[in-house]
Order: structure tokens, then sequence, then C-alpha cells
């Protein structure tokens, strides 16, 4: 029998006062989809939106989610066969039994507050919004599987990058009272709704929030944390650090005492994993070295407190065979050292951690869907011109278009040359150069592609549609085997 996990000074402990370690990986581009994860441009209320100008909203729909069937015509019989759709075949139980097989027990939840609340009819539950996630906690839990509930989407915008899915790079969130009462409210709900479920760890109010303030985010947990203890006393609560988890210097003195039972996140990307790093990955002593100083650096608050530290997001991104060619393996065995090395670290530490990603299209996944699938099939070449256009902000590669945007990082650099009027806010997370990726490609040439996308669909039976969707099913998957044979070497024995 399970009973609920609670932080114990700096460790999660189980009811007996055991010791848990929690070692998982963050289940994103389901509950809210992002554009490198799916292969689509810009956000997902973008691509939701024009897919039903283009193709109706009933077939649009069917896509997302809604059960359908499909008609297969045999030889001599006409067979009926019952069909989810992409958040039905996005994890299933399935997914959940090839997740324990590795031996990992934790599994943190993107969640989108559009799933449960509409803009236009705010403070209305969605009850249609528990369905799948039920789903999937109760599917996790057969296999021993905790789940941590992350918020990764606020009304308005926690942050500005495109996985908060409000199409700006300023986030509303914290200039609007309205939509943080709404958010207040909508964790209450969740947390009514999962208070008795003991295979739930816990609850993420926030991912990455980034407040420009600092003190709107104390003030924010303040208050989610009354609203979700007013009706469930029993869940950690797992909070990130503002500027996109990486800064505690802004949270109150007395945190520890506070928010009890709180564990805090920090989001250990490490830059060796991307295509931008220094120079390649060769386990150098100086390499580790900074890899080691980056990460104590992010809990070095949590650390002097004595308070409880979680890894919420980590993990290098891998090259691709069909854009990288001839360096690929090369390139993912240097990415799969770094890994290592991080495991290493979060080992000696007895450091609970969720490696991102489960599921994609394959570039960050530890489950990736296929060439041969319908989905990756239609997109194929539409998936090349992103890549060659860089629109997706995450590990992008501009090598085909920076000529095109370092004159505009030129021109501001020339024409506002104080270098501290340079960094804006969330510097340094977003240098100069960042901004422009963000503003210039990830929003505004995203913007552009979205129709593109959708008119892909365009002509496409129901039967077509149902296929489509099917491609992100466990059975239709293929598992990075690399990064899984590390983590399994890195799982709890
Ligand atoms: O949904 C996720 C999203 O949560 C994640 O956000 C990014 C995390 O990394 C941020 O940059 C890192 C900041 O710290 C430096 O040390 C690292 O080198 C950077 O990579 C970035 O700004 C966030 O947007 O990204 C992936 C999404 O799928």
């Amino acid at each position: 029998m399970t009973s609920f996990l609670k932080v114990s000074g700096a460790r999660i402990v189980d009811g007996n006062g055991q010791e848990v370690i929690l070692r998982g990986a963050g289940l994103g581009g389901w509950m809210t989809m992002e554009n490198f994860i799916s292969g689509y441009p810009g956000c997902e209320f973008q691509i939701r939106e024009v897919l039903a100008d283009v193709i109706g909203k009933e077939k649009s729909q069917l896509f997302f989610d809604k059960v359908g069937s499909r008609y297969i015509s045999l030889p001599s019989i006409i067979l009926v066969k019952s069909l989810g759709q992409f958040l039905e075949n996005f994890f299933g139980e399935a997914d959940a039994a090839f997740f324990k097989s590795l031996g990992l027990n934790c599994i943190r939840i993107a969640i989108s507050y559009r799933h449960f609340e509409d803009d236009l009819n705010p403070r209305v539950l969605k009850p249609e919004g528990f369905r799948h996630l039920d789903r999937v906690v109760a599917a996790c839990a057969k296999y021993g599987i905790y789940t941590i509930l992350d918020m990764h989407t606020a009304p308005g915008g926690q942050n500005g990058g495109w996985h908060s899915d409000h199409g700006s790079h300023l986030s509303s969130f914290w200039k609007h009272r309205d939509f943080q009462d709404r958010l207040v409210w909508l964790w209450t709900e969740i947390a009514r709704h999962y208070k008795d479920e003991k295979w739930v760890a816990g609850y993420n109010p926030m991912n990455e929030p980034a407040d420009p303030e600092h003190t709107g985010l104390t003030h924010f947990y303040d208050r989610v944390y009354a609203g979700i203890y007013s009706v469930d006393s029993n869940h950690i609560l797992f909070l990130d650090g503002n500027t996109f988890a990486s800064d505690f210097t802004g949270f109150p003195e007395d945190a520890g005492t506070r928010w009890p039972n709180a564990a805090y996140a920090i989001h250990d990307y490490s830059l060796y994993g991307f295509p931008k790093a220094p120079e390649p990955y060769v386990r150098a002593e100086e390499q580790r070295r900074r890899i080691h100083r980056s990460y104590q650096k992010k809990r070095e608050w949590i650390d002097q407190r004595g308070l409880c530290v979680w890894n919420g997001e980590w993990g290098p991104v891998y090259a691709r065979k069909e854009y990288d060619g001839d360096l690929t393996d090369e390139i993912n065995e240097r990415r799969y050292m770094v890994l290592n090395d991080q495991l290493e670290m979060y080992q000696q530490d007895r450091l609970s951690w969720s490696i991102w990603l489960y599921k994609d299209i394959g570039f960050q996944g530890m489950v990736y869907v296929p060439h041969e699938t319908p989905y990756m099939k239609l997109f194929k070449d539409f998936l090349y011109k992103k890549y060659r256009l860089a629109v997706d902000a995450w590990g992008a590669d501009d090598r085909f278009v920076r000529h095109v945007y370092q004159p505009i990082v030129d021109l501001i650099k020339k024409e506002v040359p104080d270098e501290a009027d340079q960094r804006l806010y969330p510097y340094p997370i977003w240098t100069l150069e960042r901004r422009v990726e963000v503003l210039a490609r990830n929003i505004l040439v995203s913007e552009f592609m979205v129709r593109e996308w959708a008119e892909h669909f365009r002509g496409l039976s129901e039967a077509d549609i149902l296929g489509i969707a099917e491609s992100f099913k466990f059975e239709n998957c293929m598992e990075r085997d690399g990064l899984n044979k590390v983590l399994r070497a890195h799982a709890p024995k």
C-alpha cells in the first residue's frame, strides 16, 4: 500500500519515513503540446485555431481529442475498429509499462490551464480536462509510477517561451491580478480532485516563472499554497525558482517554515547538451567542472537553507540523421556522455530528477515517432523547412539563417550601445541574441507558417486523420536506445 510522499528536511520520504528518490521524465507535448515536440510552428493555441479554420471544428477536434472509428476493408469483411486520437494515443498503459521497465518511478505531467478552463468562460471548470489526466495518473499508478502535475501554461503566460502557449514574449500573468486569481482557483480545484490520490507525488504550480519583479512570484506561491492546502494538505508542492527555474534569490528567507512540505525545483540544462555548446564535449576536467559549477549555482540558495532540491527539467537534445548526416552518431555519443556525467553528479547527491522528455518526434524524447508513420510522412518536407528556418527556439541550429538575423542584433548593438540597456529581463537567460531569435523566428516567422502546417490536413478523410493521430501511440514509436540505456543504468535498483 502506498502512502503520501512528503518532504522531510532536504529529502522526500514515504509514510514510513523511508527516503524516496524520484527519478523519471517529463510528459511534455501531451496536455501541453509544443512545437519541437510535435512538429508544428508557434504555439498550440495557434495550431488549434487554424486547423479548425482549415478543416472545420469537428474534424480538427477528431485529431486532438475525440474517440472515433475506422473502417478497414478486408477482402470479405468490413472491420470497425475503435480508435483514439492524439490525446488518447500519446500516453497509454504501454507507455507506463515501458517506463517502469527502465526502473524509473516518476512522471512529471505538463498540463495546460486551457484543458480545464476557457478564457472566454473563466472560473468554470471543464470536467473533460480530467478525463485524460485521470487516465494517465491511473495508468502510472497501476505500474507503481508517481506523477507530479506541472502547470506548464498559466493564463496570460508566466514566461515568454512558446511552451507557456500565449504567443508573446511578454508575460501578462504578473501584471494582471485576475490571471493570478484564476490560477489559484484552478489549482484549488485540481487539488480538490486529486487530494486522495497517493500516487500523485505532488503539484508543480508553475513551470519556469519569469517574474521581472520577483516579489510577484512569492505572492503567487503564498496564495496558491493557501488555496491548495485549504482542500488538500497531503501533497508536496514543487516550487520552481524564478527566471526559468534558475534563481531563488528573491525567495523569502522564511520559505522553509512559510511553505512546509515544499521542494524547490531547478532546471539544470547544460550547454554541452545543445548545438550551441562552446566546444565538443570530451569529458575534459574543465568541462566537467563547468557542468558541476552551473548545477551547484542553481541549487546553492536551497542548500544553504537545508531545503529539498528537485531537478524538474534537464537533458540534452540529439542530432538527427536527416539533418546532421554522418555527424549524427558522433554528436549523439557526446550528448550521452553529458547525460551520463550529469546523472553521476545527481547520484552522488541523491537528487530527485525528471529528465525532459518522455516522447516527441525525434529530437529529445526517450521514445519518438518514427519516419514511417503517417504523421511523419505527411510533414516530412515541412519539418525540414522548419529546421532550415530554425523557427523553433529550442536547440535550434541557425546555420542557414544566421545571416538574416545577425543584422538585427548588430543594429541594436550599434543604436543601443550601452550594454546595460541591452540586458532586458529575463537576462541573462535571454541575451540580446536570444531575444532576437525568440521574437523574430520563434514568434514572428512561425506565425506565418501555422496555416501551412494546418493545410496538410485539408482533404483528409476521418480515417486518415485518426491514422495520423495514431502515429503517436507507443506501439508505433521507437525507443532512443542510447538515452534509455544511460537512464536505466542510473535508475533505482
Ligand atoms: O517546456 C519546456 C520548457 O520548460 C523548457 O524551457 C527552457 C529551459 O531552458 C531555458 O534555457 C536554459 C537556461 O539555463 C541555461 O543554463 C541553459 O543553457 C539554457 O538552455 C530556456 O530559456 C527555456 O525556454 O524548454 C523546453 C521546453 O520543451
